[in-house]
């Protein structure tokens, strides 16, 4: 298990804000939200509930029996959440956003691709660091680049988590070349090496995340060196890492990753304009190296507030 062996860079956080203060309590009415995850649920009930509301209006594809393109939730963890919903983006639509962050691989012309040079080293914190435990690159990624594939993305997280759309940052696609990682961090920055935090923000904290795989991974150690019919080159490494469940997640193209990285959830205790947002230890995550090719991933973070000017996905 390859973290365990490097130094945790999370320090203790503060889990409770002292206040002996009585509160009034002021509810998020945003006359759109779903208090689903409010409560603790069942596998059973979760399954059933993800299924419906991400896959609803197409049954017909349930059945597939070919594993790449079979769309359904496995369950890691009922409580807290912890979901892979497999075939939550069409493959194609995987590649799009690669390609609309880079430009397609075929293109070689500097001038034919505005998407081109957009990639920039990924930074951690509110004061945008550089750092040695995330060395990816990243970039942002607006819906006027990638309008169907993003509008998509946003309207099935929006299902998935109950929030709506105007909630959300706009996409973040990250590539991972080999010996890149993120070590182990929480999506959700408050008092973690920084001296802002989320909860600063009107918007409120990353509440939960949303994260896809835009390309597969391999479980050998070959290299496979051609990309197939236009395919993205598989990589090898790249596991995403829940040390608290024990899992090593292996990348899935179109799968996505789903967790709140809070102990506040819509619907749950406290959960109001006025809450403060306490970081969920136990979903502490880390994308292991890359070994081999590179890995992509696209995050949508959800916000418990509007998150703004900037925010693409909206209807
Ligand atoms: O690359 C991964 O597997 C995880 C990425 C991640 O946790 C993040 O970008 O916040
Ligand atoms: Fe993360």
């Amino acid at each position: 298990f390859p973290i365990a062996a490097s130094p945790s860079p999370v320090r203790e956080i503060e889990t409770a804000r002292a206040s002996t203060l009585p509160r009034v309590h002021r509810p998020i009415d945003d006359g759109e939200s779903s208090d689903f995850w409010g409560k603790i649920r069942s596998e059973g009930e979760i399954v059933d509930h993800v299924t419906d509301a991400i896959f609803g209006d197409m049954h017909d594809d349930l059945d597939v029996e070919d594993d790449e393109h079979r769309r359904w939730v496995e369950v890691i963890s009922a409580e807290p959440p912890l979901l892979i919903v497999h075939g939550f983006l069409e493959r194609s639509y995987c590649d799009e956003i690669v390609d609309a962050t880079i430009g397609p691989s075929s293109d070689t012309g500097a001038a034919s691709s505005g998407g081109k040079h957009r990639l920039k080293r990924s930074t951690m914190g509110a004061e945008q660091e550089e750092s040695g435990h995330r060395t990816s690159s990243t970039a942002w990624l607006h819906e006027d680049r990638c309008p169907l594939p993003l509008r998509t993305f946003a309207t099935r997280a929006a299902a998935l988590c109950g929030l709506p759309p105007r909630n959300m940052e706009n996409l973040q696609v990250v590539r991972y070349e080999p010996g890149e990682e993120f070590r182990l961090h929480t999506d959700h920055l408050d008092r973690y090496a920084i001296p802002t935090t989320f909860n600063d923000f009107d918007c409120g904290g990353r509440l939960c995340t949303v994260l896809v795989y835009l390309n597969d991974s391999e479980p050998s150690t070959e290299v496979s060196e051609e990309a197939d019919g236009g395919e993205m080159v598989a990589f090898t490494g790249g596991q995403t890492m829940f040390p608290e469940f024990l899992v090593a997640i292996q990348p899935k193209k179109g799968s996505a990753l789903f967790f709140f990285n809070t102990l506040e959830r819509p619907g749950s205790a406290n959960y109001d304009m006025d809450m403060f947002l306490n970081v969920d230890r136990k979903l502490r995550h880390a994308g292991a190296p890359v070994l081999s090719g590179n890995k992509w991933v696209a995050n949508r973070w959800i916000h418990p507030r509007n998150f703004g000017a900037g925010v693409r996905g909206l209807g």
